[in-house]
C-alpha cells in the first residue's frame, strides 16, 4: 500500500492533462478535469525504479503487459510524453548498462539488432518504396506512399542533378532513392548500408530495375569510404546520422567531405533536438542502442570545420509526426501477420516505439532537418531554393 501510494505521488507530476491511473483496483485521477485515457498497471512499479529513469520504467512495465493503455496508446503518449521534462534520468546509473561506444564493431552490431530483423517485417508496414525515413507530405490527402515518393522527389531536386554525376547514398536502406536518381537523371549512383539484409534486397531491386550499369551498392561503414578521391559531385544521407553516435559527428563531416569534388552539393537529412541531450533510455536501450540525436548547431560547428557551406535549411518536424502515425496504423493493420514473426513482448514494444516516436515530433522534443550544403563555394547554383 505504501509503495502504491508512493507511486501515485509520483505520477501525479504528469498534472497537465487529466488521466487516470488505476492500480490494485483503486482509480486516482491525475490532473484536473475529464479523463481522456486510463493507465492500468497490473503491477506496482517500484519508486526506485521510476526515479532512476521513468521512461525505462513505465516503457517496460508496457512491454511487459504490466501496464495497459485504455484508450488510444499515442494520445496517452502524447500527453505524457510532452511531460517528461519533469523527470530526469540517473545517467550515471544507466551510462554503464547501455551506452556502448560507436565503434565499427559495436556499430554493425547495433545496426543489426535494428534492421536485420526480418524484410518481410518491414514490408508490413513501410510503403511499397521500403523508405525508412520521414515523408513529404505535400497535399492533405497524400498517402504514405505518395509522400515518401515526394520527399524522394524532392531531395533529388534540391541536389540539382544533372545526367552523368556521381552520386553517393550513405545509408542507403533499401536503395529507393538510388532507383528513382538513376531513373530520373541517369546519374552513376553508389549506396552502402551497414545491414545485410538491406544490402541483398537493395542488389536484388537495382538487377530487376535493369539498372546495374547505373547504380552499385557496398555493405561498408562510412569509416571506410576511400579517404584520397574527390569522386562524387554529389552526396545524400537519410535518417543516418543518428546512428553515427555524438563523439563521431566530426569524423563523419571529415568521411563526406573527403569523398566530394569541390563545390559538390551534400544534403544531409536527419532527427535534430533543439539543444544537445543523451537521449531517451528506453529508446536507447531498446531500439537504437548507439543512437544520438544531434542539435542542429552542434552538427554546423562541424560543418564549419570542413568548409561546408549552407545552402538551405527546412524544418520537416510535422511530416515525421505524420509519417509515424502512418506507419503505426499500417503496424497495427497487419498485427496478425506480425505475430507470426514476433512474440508479444516484442510488438507491445514495436508498437510503443511508432506511437512515442510520433509523439516527440509533436510535442517538438524532436525535430527533423535537412540541409543542403556545399563543399566550398559554388557560385553556379540557382539563387533561390525553388529551382
Ligand atoms: C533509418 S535508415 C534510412 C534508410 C534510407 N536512407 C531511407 O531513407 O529509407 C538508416 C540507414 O543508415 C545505415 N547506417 C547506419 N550506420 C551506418 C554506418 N556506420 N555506415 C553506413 N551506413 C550506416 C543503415 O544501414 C540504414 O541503411
Amino acid at each position: 500500500m505504501l509503495e502504491e501510494q508512493a507511486m501515485i505521488t509520483f505520477l501525479k507530476k504528469f498534472d497537465e492533462h487529466p488521466f487516470l491511473v488505476k492500480i490494485n483496483g483503486h482509480e486516482h485521477l491525475i490532473g484536473e478535469g475529464a479523463p481522456t485515457f486510463t493507465v492500468n498497471f497490473k503491477k506496482v512499479i517500484p519508486l526506485k525504479d521510476l526515479v532512476t529513469s521513468t521512461s525505462l520504467a513505465l516503457g517496460e512495465a508496457y512491454m511487459d503487459g504490466d501496464l495497459d493503455i485504455e484508450g488510444n496508446l499515442y494520445q496517452a503518449l502524447d500527453n505524457l510524453l510532452g511531460q517528461m521534462g519533469k523527470f530526469s534520468t540517473d545517467e550515471h546509473h544507466l551510462k554503464s548498462i547501455m551506452f556502448p561506444s560507436s565503434s565499427k564493431k559495436n556499430q554493425k552490431k547495433e545496426v543489426s539488432s535494428h534492421y536485420d530483423i526480418g524484410n518481410d517485417f518491414y514490408k508490413l508496414w513501410l510503403d511499397e518504396t521500403m523508405s525508412y525515413s520521414c515523408g513529404y507530405f505535400k497535399h492533405e490527402d497524400d498517402t504514405l506512399y505518395q509522400a515518401q515518393k515526394n520527399k524522394v522527389d524532392y531531395i533529388l531536386e534540391k541536389l540539382y542533378l544533372k545526367e552523368g554525376m556521381t552520386l553517393l547514398d550513405i545509408g542507403c536502406g533499401w536503395g529507393f532513392l538510388l532507383i528513382e536518381a538513376a531513373k530520373k537523371y541517369k546519374i552513376k549512383g553508389t549506396g552502402i548500408t551497414l545491414s545485410e539484409e538491406q544490402y541483398k534486397e537493395c542488389q536484388k531491386r537495382i538487377k530487376e530495375e535493369g539498372l546495374s550499369d547505373y547504380l552499385e551498392v557496398k555493405l561498408m561503414d562510412y569509416r571506410d569510404l576511400p579517404s584520397d578521391g574527390k569522386m562524387y559531385d554529389r552526396v545524400v544521407s537519410v535518417g543516418m546520422l543518428e546512428h553515427v553516435g555524438r563523439e563521431n559527428y566530426q569524423l563523419y563531416l571529415d568521411c563526406v567531405s573527403k569523398v566530394m569534388k569541390d563545390g559538390g552539393l551534400f544534403l544531409l537529412h536527419f532527427i535534430s533536438a533543439l539543444k544537445e541531450h543523451p537521449g531517451d533510455p528506453w529508446i536507447k536501450k531498446y531500439i537504437f542502442p548507439g543512437g544520438s540525436v544531434p542539435s542542429l548547431r552542434e552538427v554546423m560547428n562541424c560543418m564549419a570545420e570542413d568548409n561546408f557551406h549552407t545552402q538551405d535549411i527546412e524544418d520537416l518536424r510535422l511530416h515525421y509526426n505524420r509519417t509515424l502515425l502512418c506507419w503505426e496504423k499500417n503496424f497495427k493493420d497487419h498485427i496478425e501477420e506480425a505475430h507470426t514473426m514476433f512474440d508479444e513482448r516484442f510488438l507491445r514494444m514495436w508498437d510503443m516505439y511508432l506511437s512515442a516516436c510520433a509523439a516527440t515530433f509533436h510535442n517538438g522534443i524532436i525535430d527533423i532537418h535537412q540541409i543542403l550544403m556545399t563543399k566550398g563555394i559554388n557560385n553556379n547554383l540557382p539563387m533561390t531554393r525553388w529551382y
